[in-house]
């Protein structure tokens, strides 16, 4: 059952409302959040009823908008430009929420010294559903029960005592829904060219990957276990299991993989600071 924000009684203003900010936010309003409470500043966000759409902060401000909470949902690569607007209105009695990949408690607050706190939230895309994963961090007075009121709608919350990690959780759970999906397209190519129709390589390919993940999370059982029951000895799992297991090949691609996106968040804050 989808836990409910009816209750929810801030005002959030939403900078920057994308793929990941407007996943959140129609989960959100699925959840019970009130729209009336709810404004969005970005040029080109796609209208949601109900919902104060302004183009600049400036025009937000002067229509006498107001918030609780606000959320930053644009780019990294566009802090500088949208802290020069926002941060004299982001005063001590704001908490200010951030989903930017890289940039870190540290930059925000540098950005948005006067703030009561300084969250960063790294979701992701299965938000939508409500099976996502959000970890968070804060610094300040960041009023923890309200923050997870909010995201528990969007699925599993992670708690990090501090951002440390944030730049790898932002390539394993944040991207990671990207690489699951490019694993499952290339699992269905594979059956194609092996002889499956492209449909029927998608359909089959999607149910065996949603199956799988929802076996090994219900039933409670590691993997290695699950494998031993489906592998019989000699058989044919057995013989894909080798071909996929030799040299160490996956597990030096996957962190390969992980390498590189956690090393992008570094530089993307460095770009969100000015330094590149
Ligand atoms: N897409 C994903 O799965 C995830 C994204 N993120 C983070 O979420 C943020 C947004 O990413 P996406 O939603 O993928 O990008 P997106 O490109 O879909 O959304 C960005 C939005 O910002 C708006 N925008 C551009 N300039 C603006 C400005 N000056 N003021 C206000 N709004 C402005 C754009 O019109 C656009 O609607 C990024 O910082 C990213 O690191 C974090 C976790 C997962
Ligand atoms: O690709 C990106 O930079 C963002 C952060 C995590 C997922 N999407």
């Amino acid at each position: 059952m989808t836990k409910s924000l009816a209750n929810f009684t801030g005002r959030m203003l939403l900078v920057g409302c994308g793929n990941m900010a407007g996943a959140m936010l129609d989960r959100w309003l699925q959840a019970g959040l009130d729209p009336s409470a709810v404004a969005i500043v970005d040029p080109f966000a796609q209208p949601r009823a109900g919902i104060g759409h302004f183009g600049s902060t400036a025009d937000w401000k002067a229509a006498g908008g107001a918030a609780d909470w606000i959320m930053l949902g644009m780019k990294p690569q566009q802090l500088g430009e949208v802290a020069a607007d926002l941060a004299p209105i982001v005063t001590d009695d704001i908490h200010l929420l951030s989903i930017l990949a890289g940039v870190s408690l540290a930059d925000l607050a540098q950005r948005f010294p006067d703030a009561r706190a300084q969250v960063r939230i790294l979701p992701n895309l299965a938000a939508r559903i409500g099976a996502g994963v959000s970890a968070v961090a804060s610094l300040g007075d960041s009023d923890a029960a309200a923050v997870d009121a909010l995201l528990a709608p969007l699925g599993t919350i992670v708690a990090l005592a501090d951002d440390m990690t944030m730049d790898l959780v932002t390539a394993f759970t944040g991207s990671g829904p990207a690489f699951v999906f490019r694993l499952i397209e290339s699992y269905a190519a594979a059956g194609e060219r092996l002889g499956l129709s492209p449909d029927d390589a998608l359909k089959l390919a999607t149910a065996t990957f949603g199956g799988a993940t929802a076996l090994l999370a219900e039933s409670g059982e590691k993997p290695g276990a699950l494998i031993a029951q489906v592998a019989s000895k000699g058989g044919t799992t057995q013989a894909g299991l080798d071909v996929l297991d030799s040299d160490g090949q996956l597990a030096a691609l996957l962190t390969n993989v992980l390498r590189a996106a956690r090393d992008r968040g570094r530089e993307l804050a460095d770009i969100a600071r000015g330094d590149a």
